[in-house]
Parts: structure tokens; C-alpha cells; sequence
């Protein structure tokens, strides 16, 4: 059996002459919550069609929970439920009345639409109108819907996208209990890291059709290269002195400075050598790069 739910392998795709996909390998592990990031036009969408057999990908290039795609479709389509673009609802339905309907179509127990809404909190608006419905709680019935059949696997793209602060808690925390407590396998696109980067165990990140980042969010938090911030009574006199012992200065403004950091040991001197100068420290420590930086910088490779 794969280890992983998703795996795609060397995956191109194109509109006309427009190359969207690029050479994508993505590895999805089962039982992660995979943030697939990138800026706008990235093509995070068009993987994920590709994913659900809505776009057509060559034999031998996706992969779900290790069966090939294009040779059985069903039994991959089975195990994926997903939530693209907006959700498929009926506004004069309540939200009940909806996932009742989709219990009809795929001909499940009527009873799995009262599961589903106490899952994704809405046994409270169960009898209201979903037309009626705030946008967070509209994401909220369509994953519900996408749940409904019970797919290992759940593919969401941008389900937080124009909701509140508050929405996006509720979508962030249903993505935790959906993983931690019932066993799924997450693969969420955003093009905004801090939205997934509670989230996220794993991430990917695509620019241009390309890969250019894949790994754990602690890989992805390592790759970001800390410096030591000091803050002191006399910046100037500090910059001097810790350049003169050889320190690379970062920048330097009103009572801090930032050096880069080339280990512990050397943080214990630098920061001996300036009392010793006369030169008050406040505080000395570690910083790195946050990772929505980090992203852009990423992004901005290719
Ligand atoms: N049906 C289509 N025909 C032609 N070009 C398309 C089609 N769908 C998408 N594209 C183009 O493919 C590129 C990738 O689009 P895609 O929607 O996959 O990106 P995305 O990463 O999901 O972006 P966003 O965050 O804006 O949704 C874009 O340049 C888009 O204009």
C-alpha cells in the first residue's frame, strides 16, 4: 500500500500553448493536511480538477492512495470528496434539505445528513435556509456535502477564501478534526501561507506550474535562516564593535541590530564583548525569517 494519498508523477498540463502544470510531483502523505500554495494563477486549481478526473492527465501520472487514475477512475473518485470554486447548493433548500437530496442521488442513509451537519457545526442552522447561510457557514455545508459519502480523502480549494477571521478559525479547526479525529487526508490550496500555516502539516508550494517547495511546514520553518536580534542603549557603538569582531550586520536602527546568526556560542561572545565595551544589552535572541516572507521569496525564484 502507498503511504501516500496523492502522488503525482512528472504531471504536465496545458491550455493551448499556455503551460499551466509543470513537471509536478506532488506527495501527499495519508493523514496530512497538505497546504498546496501559491499566488494567484499558480495553477493550484487546475491540479486539483486534474486530481478529481474533471481535466484529463496522461496514464501513469496520478495516483490515489496508490491506484492509477485514468484505469479506475470510480474507485478513486470514491475516495476523494471535494469542495472547488464555490459549493454546489441549493439556496432554497434548507441545509439539511441539501444533504438529504445528495443522500437520495448516491443512495446513502438519510441519517448521514444529521451526522454531517453536527460534524461541521450547523445542527444549530440544520432547518434554516441555506440561501440564508453566511458565507463561512456556505463552506461549511459544502463540506459537508463533500463528506457525505465518507471519502478518505478531501481536496478543498480556497475554502477560506472571502470569509472573516472568524470563519476562517472554524474552517481551520474542522480541517484539525477531520484529520486528528476521523483519520482524513487534507489537501487545502491558498495562496495565503499564514491562512494554512496552523494548519498544515505538510506543504507544497507552485508557482508557474512548478514545484518549487515540498516538505514538512517544519522543513519549510527550517529553510528560514535565522539572525540574532540585539537590542541595545547605543546601536552605533554596538555596530562598530560587532562588525570590528567580524559580525555580518543585517540592519541596524534605534537600539537594534540584526547580525547573522552562526551559532549559539558566538551569540554568548558577541554578547560578552559589547558589555565589556561599555555597551548596554537589553535583550539578545533569535529570529528568523516568518514564513510569509519566506513564500514570497520562494515565489519569486522562477
Ligand atoms: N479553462 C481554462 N482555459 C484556459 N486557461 C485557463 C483555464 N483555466 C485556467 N487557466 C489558466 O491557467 C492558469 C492557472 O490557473 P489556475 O486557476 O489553475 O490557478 P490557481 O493557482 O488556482 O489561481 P487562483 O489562486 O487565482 O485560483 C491561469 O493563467 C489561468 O488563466
Amino acid at each position: 500500500m502507498s503511504r501516500f494519498a496523492i502522488e503525482t508523477v512528472g504531471l504536465n498540463h496545458h491550455f493551448g500553448s499556455q503551460v499551466v502544470v509543470k513537471d509536478l510531483s506532488l506527495k501527499v502523505p495519508k493523514g496530512s493536511i497538505y497546504g498546496f500554495l501559491g499566488p494567484n494563477g499558480a495553477g493550484k486549481t487546475t491540479t486539483i480538477k486534474i486530481l478529481l478526473n474533471l481535466l484529463q492527465s496522461p496514464a501513469d501520472t496520478v495516483f490515489i492512495f496508490g491506484k492509477e487514475l485514468t484505469n479506475n477512475r470510480i474507485a478513486c473518485l470514491k475516495e476523494m470528496g471535494a469542495l472547488v470554486e464555490q459549493p454546489a447548493i441549493y439556496a432554497h433548500l434548507t441545509g439539511k434539505e441539501n444533504l438529504i437530496n445528495r443522500c437520495i442521488l448516491l443512495g446513502i442513509n438519510k441519517n448521514k445528513a444529521t451526522e454531517m451537519l453536527a460534524l461541521v457545526g450547523l445542527t444549530e442552522a440544520a432547518n434554516k435556509k441555506a440561501g440564508k447561510y453566511s458565507l463561512g457557514m456556505k463552506q461549511r455545508l459544502g463540506i459537508a456535502l463533500a463528506l457525505i459519502a465518507d471519502p478518505e480523502l478531501l481536496l478543498l480549494d480556497e475554502p477560506t477564501n472571502g470569509l472573516d477571521p472568524n470563519g476562517i478559525i472554524e474552517i481551520r479547526n474542522l480541517m484539525i478534526e477531520l484529520t486528528s479525529k476521523h483519520g482524513k487526508t487534507i489537501l487545502v490550496s491558498s495562496h495565503l501561507l499564514a491562512e494554512i500555516e496552523r494548519t498544515a502539516t505538510h506543504v507544497g508550494i507552485i508557482n508557474k506550474g512548478a514545484l518549487l517547495f515540498q516538505g514538512t511546514i517544519n522543513e519549510l520553518h527550517d529553510l528560514s535562516k535565522p539572525s540574532i536580534k540585539i537590542e541595545v542603549d547605543d546601536h552605533a557603538a554596538a555596530t562598530n564593535i560587532l562588525s570590528g569582531a567580524g559580525a555580518e550586520i543585517i540592519n541596524e536602527k534605534e537600539g537594534t541590530i540584526h547580525i547573522g546568526y552562526t551559532g549559539k556560542a558566538d551569540m554568548g561572545n558577541y554578547n560578552s564583548l559589547l558589555v565589556k565595551n561599555g555597551v548596554t544589552v537589553y535583550t539578545i535572541g533569535t529570529e528568523k525569517k516568518d514564513l510569509e516572507h519566506l513564500f514570497l521569496d520562494i515565489t519569486s525564484r522562477n
